[in-house]
């Protein structure tokens, strides 16, 4: 390197000598216009980058839109319809819905029809939807050609698919323009898998840029709308699943989650989901970010309209076909053994993680599951996960934001940057140094949000301090794991955010709140969200009593301020097991819906 200096050095300096004989002055000006040339065209040459990603990202989103009105022309040209028979379709709960398709009192191609046009009806009003899968139709008339005997378990049944699962044809981008235009030649593991199913991928939802936070907007397809609440988010990364799933225009999808992205949105929008154990559900196919990264790891997950429907699908998923797809995931086809085991469970419950309030709603819901349990024989006791806060910071946000958020600025270069992200991105772009202290600001007003920052900003640096960070990440493992045991619990009910959908585009305010559901990505517990209750008048007022709901941080004070208009917001209850226990999850989550759906405000 310094030979090469000193090389080029040298160069220089015999140039300019030899202008210099030429004619006095010369060297000033040739240097000069080589540095100016230099510059426009580094400037330009950017700019024509930018430029170009521009168009990129305008084409695409135009492209996307005009999927969508060309799958809608094609609907009406079909003819008269049946509103009320395509109505009573798209009400159906999954299990419902199964059994019609599977009797043959319902054909897949009308049911795709139904859910084709609500979900272009859903997606006018809340923009949930990227593009239309257009293979669908094929895909349906192919099933409906089948005799009753070859009919497989979701026969006929649409499922929606986050826009970050390679679909055959179509490119997979995330919300990067250097990925755009570039179809993919295979279906990602868990398409594939419902499609073997006899399930009918029908559209792709939308996300946030890059998938690393949980609002749900990209430059290419815009900001995805709360179906409870048109101001607010749907939560994220699978918002759109959430969005669309709420709002009535699938009964079923899947979402990936590796800090909460399936449980987020499942909480802002009253849907149920389940983020299995890594490599429980083969996550092949989805865009590798992040992939090299082992510490904690993406999962591929169900979210559903209704609890049945979600551990249909689950039970379903679950199959030799999985491992046959992908060796690494273990041969563990669906325990009934777990699921229908009819002895009480010990079932853990906490309300808030220390740090970090939850809102009053988030504690009424978990109070409400707990009595559900009780109800139903289990045995519900208070468990409190160690240093849950600390384990997030140093741990998690170490392992995730280890490359100073260099692979997203990687991809991002000259790249067209999304609101929702810049507050990542440009920390990120900050000097170590600058980061560290900006973080430490940021702790004087958030406590947690500056503790979760300061460990993203002090990453290892060496390969011996990234085998400690796995050292302490088992360690961190094991010590919950104790606390776990001492409890003798089969399964723990607790808050999956402590806090309603946000107004859209605000969600940074409120980025803390992801302890709640990061830890048990840092764990690799199986952990679902589901539905248990609303927003009420009630629940206003004691969030806004300080003997309530402490305004401690800047969290809490944001969460306060934005209470107007939360009343009838879904609020949900995360139900968790050991690792490889997702029956026990569902199983726990099945008896609370069993009491609560009935009585849900
Ligand atoms: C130096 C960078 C500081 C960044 C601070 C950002 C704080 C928190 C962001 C974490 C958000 C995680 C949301 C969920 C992401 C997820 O599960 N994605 C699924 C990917 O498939």
């Amino acid at each position: 390197m310094w030979v090469g200096h000193s090389h080029a050095h040298q160069a220089v300096v015999k140039i300019h000598d030899y202008l210099e004989d030429i004619n006095p002055g010369l060297s000033r000006k040739v240097f000069g216009g080589v540095i100016t040339s230099a510059a426009v065209s580094y400037v330009a040459v950017r700019g024509y980058r930018y430029y170009r990603a521009r168009r990129t990202v305008k084409e695409r989103g135009e492209a996307a839109k005009l999927a969508c009105h060309v799958l809608r022309e094609h609907l009406e040209q079909e003819g008269p319809v049946d509103p009320q028979k395509e109505a009573m379709i798209t009400d159906l709960e999954l299990s419902e819905l199964k059994q019609k398709l599977w009797k043959g009192e319902l054909k897949a191609l009308e049911v795709l029809r139904a859910y084709q046009r609500k979900a272009l009806q859903v997606d006018e009003k809340l923009n949930c939807v990227t593009e239309p899968i257009f293979e669908a139709e094929a895909l349906a008339v192919e099933l409906d050609l089948l005799s009753p005997n070859q009919r497989k378990p979701l026969h006929g049944i649409p499922v929606s698919v986050k826009d970050s699962f390679n679909v055959e044809g179509y490119d997979c981008h995330a919300g990067f323009s250097c990925f755009a235009d570039k179809p993919v030649e295979r279906d990602g593991d868990i398409v594939q898998i419902f499609k073997s199913l006899g399930a009918v991928p029908f559209v792709r939802t939308n996300f946030p840029q890059g998938l690393m936070t949980f609002a749900c907007s990209n430059p290419m397809y815009g900001a995805t709308k709360n179906p409870h609440s048109l101001t607010r988010g749907p939560g994220g990364s699978s918002g759109g699943e959430g969005s669309l799933i709420g709002g009535g225009g699938s009964v079923v999808g899947i979402g990936s989650d590796i800090g909460g992205s399936i449980r987020i949105p499942c909480q802002m929008c009253g849907v149920y989901g389940l983020k299995p154990t890594v490599d429980r559900i083969s996550n092949q196919g989805h865009i590798p970010l992040m992939s090299g990264q082992n510490l904690v790891r993406m999962t591929a997950g169900p979210m559903a309209r209704d609890m049945d429907g979600l551990i249909l699908v689950t039970e379903a998923l679950l199959t030799p076909r999985m491992h046959q797809l992908d060796p690494y995931v273990p041969p563990l086809f669906f325990q009934d053994t777990l699921y229908e085991k009819k002895s009480p469970l010990v079932v853990g419950f906490y309300t808030a993680i220390d740090g970090v309030h939850s809102h009053p709603t988030c504690v009424r819901a978990v109070m409400e599951a707990k009595t559900a349990l009780t109800q139903q024989g289990h045995k519900v006791i208070e468990f409190q996960p160690p240093r849950a806060v600390e384990a997030v910071s140093n741990l998690f946000m170490k392992a995730c934001f280890g490359d100073d958020g260099e692979e997203t600025a990687l991809y991002l270069k000259d790249d067209v940057l999304d609101r929702s992200v810049t507050f990542s991105y440009y920390m990120g772009k900050l000097p170590k140094r600058l980061r560290y202290m900006v973080s430490r600001l940021i702790g004087f007003m958030d406590p947690p949000l500056g503790q979760l920052v300061v460990g993203a900003s002090t990453p290892p640096r060496k390969i011996l301090e990234w085998w400690y960070l796995q050292d302490k990440i088992q360690a961190y493992k094991r010590e919950f794991f104790a606390a776990w045991q001492s409890r003798k619990l089969d399964a723990l009910i607790c808050p999956g955010m402590p806090f309603p959908a946000v107004t859209a585009g605000t969600e940074d305010n409120v980025l803390a709140g992801i302890v709640y559901t990061t830890l048990y990505n840092l764990l690799n517990y199986p952990a679902g969200m589901m539905p248990v209750t609303t927003v009420t008048q009630d629940d206003l007022k004691r969030l806004k009593d300080p003997s309530v709901y402490p305004p401690s941080g800047a969290l809490e004070k944001f969460v306060i301020q934005d209470c107007e208009g939360t009343v009838g917001l879904p609020i949900g209850v995360q139900c968790v097991s050991l690792p490889y226990h997702e029956e026990t999850v569902l199983r726990v989550m099945k008896d609370i819906d069993t009491v609560t759906k009935t009585t849900r405000n």
